[in-house]
């Protein structure tokens, strides 16, 4: 099924935009009176051609820098801050980093070759540490010059000049793996909507936001994991599928963490299938499991896992060292949905757990589907 066909399925209630336009860009918002659709629909097709363009144009500059790799300027030599530590300490310092946080992704990170993985730790812990500016413990503190600032030292690692131990292991990673600095760009005003909103009106909006703390992530790493030499897929559907995991991802932790985010004042849910549900905020915090509720959510995951179909189309499309690990992460997170489900949709007082013992039978179920070859249709999506 198309990225576009996909739009399509993925309306929650069912609703028909009454406008008639293109829906082929449309990822299901909730269209209400036929004015309103009008503006709704142009928003909506322009939130979401925001996101194509940004997977479009990462996956025509990667093309691009892979084929002008002869003449890839090697950037200076990368100056270590303070003492000239061994970049190996720097590498080890993120994966102490990655591993403290050990969630699924550390896992999914020590199944790749001993070069892809230092890569994806110094990744991770520029990601989590751009997180934490909005999510950790001083993330009070953050304004909106502060994330300014942290830009600019995402500006002078990528140039070769890195602040400190963790920088330069990024320097190091960006200068040996075709990595554009726009994803990294793209999280940071993720985490400017963080400060900025506490609501969603609908899941263009939601998808969006999405888009740019996960699918980025997403699009950051397939330059590590490379594209496998004989797929016939093309760049823009690997990337798609990058960004489709990433956003499975997100739309996975957001429903898992629907009781703590309420918590802090945040509901990333969609406030017009709230609505449609007959749900408010107040039904959020008070945090009851109604049939409501229940329908609401089943609605939510189905959506989630339509995004982790999208994302498997395109795991093994990338070299065959690097499927494994994608597989690992996007099945063990996947568990996650059908833990809420066990938990009779009570992600307000209880965290869905994946049990070690699940997560460990994952890991050959990962390695099989590993195995498998891409899929060789004649769709858009694979190269003639
Ligand atoms: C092997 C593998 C999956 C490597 C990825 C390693 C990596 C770069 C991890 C960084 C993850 C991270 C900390 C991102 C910061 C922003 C953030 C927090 C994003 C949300 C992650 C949830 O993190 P966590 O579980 O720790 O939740 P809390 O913040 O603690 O609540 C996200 C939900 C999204 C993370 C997105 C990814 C890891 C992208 C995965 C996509 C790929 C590896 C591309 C695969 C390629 C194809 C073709 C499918
Ligand atoms: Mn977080």
């Amino acid at each position: 099924m198309s990225r576009f066909v996909l739009a399509e399925r993925l309306r929650v209630s069912g609703h028909r935009s009454k406008t008639g336009r293109s829906q082929k860009l449309r990822w299901c918002s909730i269209s209400s009176t036929s004015s309103a659709a009008d503006e709704e629909a142009t928003a909506a097709e322009s939130l979401v051609q925001r996101v194509n363009s940004m997977v479009l144009k990462q996956a025509a500059l990667v093309s691009e820098r892979l084929r002008s790799e002869a003449n890839l300027k090697v950037k200076p030599d990368i100056f270590l801050p303070g003492t000239l530590s061994r970049l190996d300490d720097a590498y080890d310092r993120c994966r102490e980093v990655c591993a403290e946080n050990a969630t699924n992704f550390y896992l999914g990170t020590l199944l790749l070759t001993p070069e892809r993985r230092r890569a994806m730790w110094a990744i991770g812990v520029w990601c989590r540490r751009t997180d934490d500016l909005v999510d950790g413990p001083n993330a009070s503190l953050l304004t909106p010059h502060a994330l300014d600032r942290w830009e600019s030292k995402l500006e002078e690692l990528f140039e070769g000049r890195p602040f400190d131990a963790f920088d330069a292991a990024l320097s190091d990673t960006v200068a040996k793996y075709p990595v554009d600095i726009q994803p990294f760009k793209d999280l940071i005003e993720g985490m400017r909507m963080d400060l900025r909103k506490s609501r969603y009106k609908n899941f263009d909006e939601l998808y969006l936001y999405c888009y740019h703390v996960a699918g980025t992530v997403g699009l950051m790493s397939v330059p590590v994991c490379g594209i496998a030499p004989d797929s016939r897929a093309t760049m823009e559907s690997v990337y798609s599928a990058a960004s489709a995991l990433g956003t499975a991802l997100q739309l996975t932790n957001i429903l898992m963490d629907v009781g703590e985010d309420a918590r802090r004042g945040r509901i990333y849910l969609p406030q017009d299938e709230l609505a449609q549900a007959g749900l408010s905020d107040d039904d959020i915090f008070a945090g009851k499991v109604t049939d409501k509720w229940r329908y609401f959510m089943k609605n939510q995951i189905k959506r989630a896992r339509m995004f982790y179909d999208e994302a498997e189309k395109g795991v093994n499309a990338l070299n065959t060292a690097s499927r494994w690990p994608v597989w690992a992460s996007l099945l063990l997170y996947r568990q996650i949905l059908d833990e809420i489900e066990a938990n009779d949709y009570n992600n307000f007082t209880r965290k869905a757990r994946v049990s070690k013992v699940k997560k460990l039978a994952t890991l050959p179920i990962a390695f099989a589907k590993s195995l498998i070859a891409p899929a060789r249709t004649s769709s858009p999506l694979i190269k003639e």
